[in-house]
């Protein structure tokens, strides 16, 4: 496995678009190692959001703080845009499992690119649907809501499922964690053995962005 940053990966689904370099460097300078980018297509999940254009905007300020861009592909037929966004400067291409019948595929591609893949389950997903992947991942992500928005509450049912994940994986992948996670949902994530922890709202809403980070980061053990 190469070296992958640990710690809080700050979302910027619930940035501020309009000022999103701004919001970008702002958790950058607070420590941020990771910037999580959700790719909706409106057919995976209702929303649409953003595509490879915005990634190729601003993989180049994240690379310059030393940091990685983490793409989190909820779309349909995710190896159609593989190429893409390695090409726009993503270093994690995360795709989900219940996306495409190619998801070995997809992450084969992702692999020849030179970039890390993960694979992603929703919470309806079993952990066993990972069994046959996690030899050829870096990372493997636990959906802790229903994708496609940001805002909504941990599912607490995540807690038993990221032990039966971690008792899959072992040491064999990073364990990452997206949705709902706060200042005190980051804690049993990471005592169940998660070690990457995707934060939208949390931070991009709170009063201090930079404060809810450290928070955050402490609460997981990474402050
Ligand atoms: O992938 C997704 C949503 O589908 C996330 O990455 C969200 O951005 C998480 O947002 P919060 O739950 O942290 O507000
Ligand atoms: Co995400």
């Amino acid at each position: 496995m190469t070296t992958i940053p640990r710690g809080v990966a700050p979302s910027i689904l619930s940035a501020d678009f309009a000022r999103l370099g701004e919001q970008v460097d702002l958790v950058l300078d607070a420590g941020a190692r990771t910037i999580h980018f959700d790719v909706m297509d409106g057919h995976f999940v209702p929303p649409i959001t953003v595509g490879p254009e915005v990634a190729k905007a601003i993989a180049p300020r994240i690379h310059a703080a030393g940091a990685i861009l983490d793409v989190h592909l909820m779309v349909e037929r995710p190896e159609r845009h593989v190429d893409a966004f390695a090409e726009a400067g993503a270093d994690r291409i995360l795709v989900q499992v219940e996306s495409t019948p190619n998801v070995h595929y997809a992450i084969r591609q992702i692999r020849d690119h030179g970039r890390s893949p993960g694979v992603v389950i929703n919470p309806g997903t079993p952990v066993d649907a990972v069994a046959e992947l996690v030899d050829v991942v870096d990372v493997v992500l636990c959906m802790t809501v229903n994708p496609g928005w940001g805002g909504q509450p941990f599912l607490e049912s995540s807690i038993a499922k990221l032990g039966r994940l971690k008792a899959l994986v072992g040491d064999r992948a990073e364990i990452e964690v997206d949705g709902g996670v706060d200042a005190g949902t980051a804690g049993p994530c990471a005592e169940a053995g998660a070690t990457i922890f995707v934060a939208g709202s949390a931070i991009f809403h709170a009063d201090d962005p930079v404060a809810a980070f450290h928070q955050i980061s402490t609460a997981a053990g990474y402050g």
